[in-house]
């Protein structure tokens, strides 16, 4: 975000700031302009004469120029014919946008306006600016105004509505545009002050999914007219001094539209930042000092310290508990390895990657269906930080040498597990491992199946990198005949503007993304081709584009995004599930396995692995997109078959593994690898099928558990919030949060403590949980003080850290 012209600002926002008169001193200022003549008839100039008198005389609570962009390009993008927005005070938004829409191609513009006296200078300015046939001023409350219009037929839909007025509105007003069908799919909203001063029951909502709202809408009095208190009581009143009533429409929506929610930052005109971008602002990055990185580093180091004696009590507690009543793992794992189980046969199995969530959550089934199970990681030179190594689970714990790319290296890595594997006479490996040594896992397991019996749950080479990268893994979906987002793997600027200059009549939006592995360029979402050539020019301008650095141009679909985990054998799957996905969620919850939305994706990866034949071995886990009008589809209709759009695959396992955490049928499923290969035959290759001709239904997680780490949501909801408010108290700006919100996040920790399990922790096995907490995470930050080291996010569950 740019930097706040402070040339530009406002002048501070008083005790009283609106409806004190100022807004007929405001008519008086624009229309005493010497140059009046000028200013009529045009927009621009008419916003330029309110910002002057904001700037010189007094406050006004206008959008501004800096949030007023935001919506201009939305307006840009969206071309909408008809906008509404709710609370117009003296005209800014009204004439910005009205004139962005009539700019756009579009009809007509409703303000809608409850205070009569603002009305009347709304209508005055728009009329000055020459907006007159497109806008039209709606006086009186706004639900009054919605069904008014509706009723009358004027309004029959909004393309895009803005939200700017009175918050507990915000939410009662969108359910009446849902109800009377004017807000549907297809629509989009753009709120102002959702984050400041924030507005919890709209976001909430829009962000709700289709059960949580219809659970909602069966609570007695659960959406009653009473304003909701979470706004806060200064909002609640804000526009009541002239003794308007706070009732509220109950409208009950339409529960079934689902919403792609997505938060911008801006200034206010006074040049506050809202509080949001505080809280960014507390996130590092590679232009902040290496001093500000070395004391977050020493702080994160000091909460580990601090955190150590309860930790530490928690770990002893749960060894004399286990010890007393051993539980239903260690039950599981000594009844079948009882002599009453007289067929039990123990399986030795290699897990790599046991250091991460999703290889120790393997390595523990293996361990409670009674099989023997090794682990092993990679670690620095006598640094034993791998939490995985302190399992109950693991019989042994090797270390490996990381990979670095390089041929010996990857010789080197082989060998290992060659020898571990011979060592320790292995009958399965199930590679957990990361990105980092994908290719080099691909090599391993041909050389290990080649010269010994033990099975790989691990692709090839060829179609590890296949898969791996983007442009190859959409190449070959499309060869398949499956679905895929149009995609252009551009290895030059010119031809990335070349794309996108074909793009822009077609109405088709990319992201650009970067085919290797790069975290510094990760995560850019900016949509494509921006609003002019110019803009677009100077975007793409930025990035390496070469033979060598190749991109992809991705085209961007509006809708929530999913991901799934799979494990194939031999291009059947044997077990899969699915779940809401999001850049670094940490927050794992299983879809319904016989939900529209899994049973889509789930036929999309069968297809998809059948088509590898009989040496597809391994884990599969896509990212799809689904359009918002497929996603509310799927919620309708449990049979639909959804419109999917694969946009990544990674050839291994995905963190959401754990949501199999007692489901032990996953286990059985491994084991079908070192079942004797049938007949070969080709396609679609050895799946074995029901008596109907349907594809075995796979695993699916027996007792779905939401899953958490702890770490992340200390620092998410308790550290962060009480950061921002403790910067907000000693510093000028009004953008922090205050103690109310950090409550609310309080709440939503306990809330994940009590309700969700942790990924790392399991009262019979709580050692790996301290170790990743207490001896690995700090080691991680030691070194990155010790070798000058900048990051700016790190993934618990994958021991990740992002540089920058
Ligand atoms: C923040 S101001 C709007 C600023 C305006 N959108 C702009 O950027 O220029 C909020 C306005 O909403 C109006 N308002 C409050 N409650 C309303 C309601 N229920 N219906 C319509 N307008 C309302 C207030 O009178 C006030 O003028």
């Amino acid at each position: 975000m740019p930097d706040f012209d402070q040339g530009k600002a406002y002048v501070p926002q008083e005790e009283v700031f609106f409806d004190d008169g100022r807004e007929v001193e405001l008519l008086h200022f624009v229309y005493g302009k010497a140059d009046i003549d000028q200013i009529r008839g045009n927009p621009s100039k008419v916003l330029q004469a309110i910002d002057d008198f904001g700037r010189t005389k007094k406050y006004l609570m206008n959008v501004g120029e800096d949030k007023g962009k935001i919506v201009c390009n939305l307006i840009s993008e969206v071309k909408p014919q008809t906008m509404v927005e709710l609370g117009g005070y003296i005209g800014y938004s009204c004439i910005l946008f009205g004139d962005a829409v009539r700019k756009a191609g579009g009809k007509r513009y409703y303000s809608l306006e409850r205070n009569p006296e603002f009305g009347a200078v709304i209508s005055s300015l728009v009329d000055l600016a020459g907006l007159g046939d497109v806008v039209k001023v709606e006086i009186g409350s706004s639900d009054a105004s919605i069904k008014r219009l509706h009723d009358a037929g004027q309004l029959k839909h909004i393309d895009l509505m803005f939200l700017d007025h009175y918050k507990p509105a915000y939410k009662t007003d969108l359910k009446l545009a849902e109800e009377l069908k004017l807000v549907t799919p297809g629509s989009v909203l753009a709120a102002d002050n959702v984050i400041k001063p924030g507005n919890p029951p709209y976001l909430e909502y829009v962000r709700a999914s289709v059960e949580q709202k219809r659970k909602w809408l069966e609570q007695p009095n659960g959406d009653g007219t009473n304003p909701d208190e979470r706004v806060g009581q200064k909002h609640i009143n804000q526009y009541a001094r002239r003794g308007e009533s706070t009732a509220l429409n109950a409208s009950p929506g339409n529960p079934n539209l689902v919403y792609d929610s997505k938060l911008n930052h801006s200034f206010e005109p006074t040049g506050d930042p809202p509080k949001g971008l505080e809280e960014a602002n507390n996130m590092l990055d590679g232009n902040s000092s290496f001093l500000a990185h070395a004391a977050q580093d020493v702080a994160l180091i000091v909460l580990s310290f601090a955190f150590l004696p309860l930790d530490t009590f928690i770990v002893c507690f749960c060894y004399v508990l286990t010890y007393a009543y051993p539980l239903q793992a260690i039950q599981q794992r000594r009844h079948v390895r009882s002599t009453s189980t007289p067929y039990f046969e123990p399986r030795t199995i290699l897990i790599t990657g046991v250091g991460m969530t999703k290889g120790l959550a393997i390595a523990r089934l293996f361990y409670a269906a009674g099989h023997n199970v090794i682990g092993a990681d990679f670690e620095p030179m006598l640094l034993p930080t791998s939490s995985g190594r302190v399992s109950r689970a693991l019989k042994s714990f090797h270390k490996l040498s990381k990979p670095d790319g390089s041929r010996e290296k990857a010789a080197r890595y082989t060998n290992e597990l060659l020898n571990l594997i011979r060592q320790e006479k292995v009958d399965i490996w199930v590679s957990c491992s990361g990105v980092a040594s994908a290719v080099e896992d691909g090599m391993a397991k041909e050389m290990i199946e080649t010269v010994t019996n033990c099975k790989c749950v691990q692709y090839d080479v060829s179609t590890t990198k296949k898969l791996h990268e983007k442009h190859s893994f959409m190449d070959h979906t499309k060869s398949l005949g499956l679905p895929i987002p149009e995609t252009h793997t551009v290895t030059s600027k010119a031809a990335a503007l070349q794309v996108l200059d074909d793009a822009s009549g077609k109405g088709i939006q990319y992201v650009m993304k970067y085919i290797g592995t790069d975290d510094s360029v990760r995560g850019d979402m900016t949509l494509l081709p921006r609003s002019t050539p110019a803009q677009t020019k100077a975007h793409i301008s930025r990035f390496q584009i070469s033979e060598e650095r190749p991109w992809i141009l991705q085209q961007y679909i509006r809708g929530p995004e999913y991901c799934t985990h799979a494990l194939v054998v031999r291009g059947e799957v044997k077990a899969f599930v699915a779940c809401p996905s999001a850049e670094l969620l940490m927050h794992y919850e299983a879809l319904p396995s016989n939900s529209a939305l899994s049973m889509s994706m789930l036929r999309f990866t069968q297809e998809f692995a059948a088509a590898g034949g009989s040496s597809f071995t391994g884990h599969l886990s896509f990212d799809f997109l689904v359009e918002t009008h497929e996603a509310e589809k799927a919620l309708r209709d449990p049979n639909a078959n959804v419109h999917l759009y694969p946009i990544e695959c990674n050839p291994r396992a995905h963190t959401a593994v754990c949501l199999f955490g007692n489901t032990l049928e996953m286990v059985d499923a491994y084991l079908t690898i070192l079942e004797p290969k049938q007949a070969l035959s080709s396609s679609p290759s050895n799946t074995s099928l029901t008596p109907n001709g349907l594809a075995a239904a796979p695993v699916f997680p027996r007792t779905p558990q939401k899953y958490y780490w702890i770490a992340h949501d200390l620092g998410e909801f308790v550290i962060g919030p009480v950061l921002s408010l403790i910067s907000s108290l000693y510093s000028s700006s009004k953008g922090g949060p205050d103690a109310g919100k950090v409550l609310e996040c309080f709440a939503t920790f306990a809330d994940h403590v009590l309700n969700r399990h942790e990924g790392m922790f399991e009262v019979w096995d709580p050692l790996p949980a301290w170790w990743l907490y207490h001896v690995y995470w700090p080691t991680q930050f030691l070194m990155a003080l010790l070798f000058q080291r900048k990051w700016s996010r790190v993934n618990v569950s994958t021991c990740k850290m992002f540089m920058c």
